[in-house]
């Protein structure tokens, strides 16, 4: 049992010393590449892929409605409602590859995730646009841990005054991204769609819900 709590801290350790800094001007954002192996990668983005429920949400825009470039899933803690593109939101209940990997960020992250926001994007014509996790739900300065399986995609980062700070990253499989302090206040992020063949990806925003 000591010898695991160990190999644990280890771990954990080791995962943060190899975390790299994307961000620390006006918030901070850290990614931690292979924070999943490659086996464990494959495996969950099959599971999560067949398991979830998958659904097509739309947005309301000059009374029209239109489906969002991507399909979402929203899972949690029972209770914990969300307001997305206007419409309340009940999580669907935690189930064992989302509870596993919720399990494993939280020994880096050391707090405790109520919520995931799944997105599955099919293939490079889904994608999202500019936005910030701002939604008064999350409260403050939230810190939000963004897993990615399947397909390496573009992350874009742009400062909300300072239109000239961009930031690019690649999101690719079993990376860790986390999102803290005041990042949400300041910045805008986004997933660009993409004329490149990419595999079909799934991310997972963990994210905390008062
Ligand atoms: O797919 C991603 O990496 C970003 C997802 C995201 O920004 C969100 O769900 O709010
Ligand atoms: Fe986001």
């Amino acid at each position: 049992m000591y010898e695991q709590m160990e190999l644990w801290r280890d771990r954990a350790e080791n995962v943060e010393r190899n975390g790299k800094v994307i961000l620390s001007t006006n918030g901070e954002v850290i990614l931690y590449e292979n924070f999943f192996t490659a086996k464990e990668s494959d495996r969950l983005f099959n599971n999560l892929h067949s398991h979830i429920q998958w659904q097509q949400d739309t947005i309301q825009m000059f009374g029209k409605s239109i489906p969002l470039p991507r399909l979402t899933a929203w899972y949690g803690d029972e209770g914990k409602s969300y307001t997305y593109s206007g419409i309340k939101q009940y999580p669907k209940p935690w189930i064992p590859e989302l509870s596993l990997i919720k399990n494993r960020i939280e020994q880096v992250v050391k707090v405790k995730f109520n919520s995931v926001l799944l997105n599955l994007y099919r293939n490079g014509k889904d994608g999202m646009d500019w936005h910030s996790d701002d939604e008064p739900e999350l409260g403050k300065n939230p810190i939000i841990g963004s897993v990615s399986f399947g397909g390496t995609r573009r992350f874009l980062l742009k400062h909300k005054k300072m239109k000239v700070q961009k930031i690019e990253t690649k999101l690719s499989h079993g990376s860790l991204l986390l999102m803290c302090g005041e990042t949400q206040h300041h910045w805008q992020h986004r997933v660009p769609k993409t004329a490149k063949t990419v595999e079909p990806r799934i991310n997972l925003t963990f994210r905390i819900i008062h």
